[in-house]
């Protein structure tokens, strides 16, 4: 048997974690992993260093309490996007703090992907400016993702391309996607995902490198209703721990807790 829960509640308790809540967190995890079919070595990667991953997530603020907006994350101004002569918009103006969501609305075709795309750097505007913090995630509203690789293995590729040690990736990936009601098969390719699940991969390839700065396409596509819940309670603990979420949606009941909602259908 191996010292995987012994090791990961030892560094809770150096941390300065209640012992009981350490060992409550030491059982949950290994349950999770046997739940996984995995060691947990093997799921959630170095005992110290998945201890200390939860241990920054219990210290963030609880539900209820929030903080007072941060910094400026993202700042556009008299942003505008031309494609030949078609006018797509012009003049959008939005600034989101850490630890405030804002919305992208509008109908079809207004250009709503595109303002989000100009957002990450992916788009060039044809006239206005953009700043925006350096730690970005972008969710693309489909695709991402490589059909005959596993979750796992996105992981590490795309943990890799963000600095991230193999281990560390993966067991950040299982815990992102666990909050997503969501246990990633250690064999399965992507391609074999349903709609929805592809569509968790991509918001845990997103989030995983811990951005400062969360870029939302419709992320929600093909969720059930309990992991559409699961989704938005995860936008405000982002939320909640300073990070600033942008978000796609057509979806107008979406909207009555966020903090800013840019409305591209009705300015053309
Ligand atoms: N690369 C491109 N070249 C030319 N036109 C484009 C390009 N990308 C988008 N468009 C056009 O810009 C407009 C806005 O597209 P966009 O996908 O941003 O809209 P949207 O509001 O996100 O739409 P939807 O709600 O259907 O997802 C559309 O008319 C689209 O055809």
């Amino acid at each position: 048997m191996s010292d995987w829960p012994q090791m990961f509640e030892a560094e809770l308790l150096r941390l300065g974690l209640q012992p009981r809540r350490a060992r409550q967190l030491a059982e949950e995890t290994t349950q999770q992993a046997a739940e996984c079919a995995g060691a947990p070595a093997d799921v959630f990667g170095p005992a110290h260093l998945y201890a200390r991953h939860l241990w920054a997530e219990l210290n963030t603020p609880a539900d209820g309490q929030r903080l007072a907006p941060g910094p400026v994350l993202l700042s556009l101004e008299g942003v505008g996007k031309r494609y030949r002569r078609r006018t797509v918009f012009r003049d959008v103006d939005l600034r989101v703090r850490g630890g405030e969501v804002a919305a992208i609305v509008g109908a079809n075709g207004c250009g709503k992907s595109t303002l989000l795309r100009i957002c990450a750097g992916l788009t060039r505007p044809s006239a206005g400016s953009v700043r925006r913090t350096r730690r970005v995630g972008f969710v693309p509203q489909d695709g991402g993702t490589a059909g005959w690789l596993t979750a796992e293995e996105h992981f590490t590729l795309f943990g890799a391309a963000a600095g991230m040690v193999p281990g560390r990736a993966r067991s950040t990936g299982v815990h992102l996607a666990t909050k997503l009601a969501w246990r990633p098969s250690r064999r399965q390719p992507a391609q074999q995902l349903s709609g929805g699940t592809r569509q968790k991969l991509n918001l845990v390839l997103g989030e995983l490198h811990a951005p400062d700065l969360l870029l939302l396409d419709e992320p929600y596509q093909g969720f059930d209703q309990g992991t559409y819940l699961d989704f938005w309670q995860q936008v405000f603990a982002w939320r909640d721990a300073g990070r600033a979420i942008v978000v796609v949606t057509h979806l107008l009941h979406d909207l009555q807790n966020v903090d800013h909602v840019l409305d591209l259908g009705a300015r053309s």
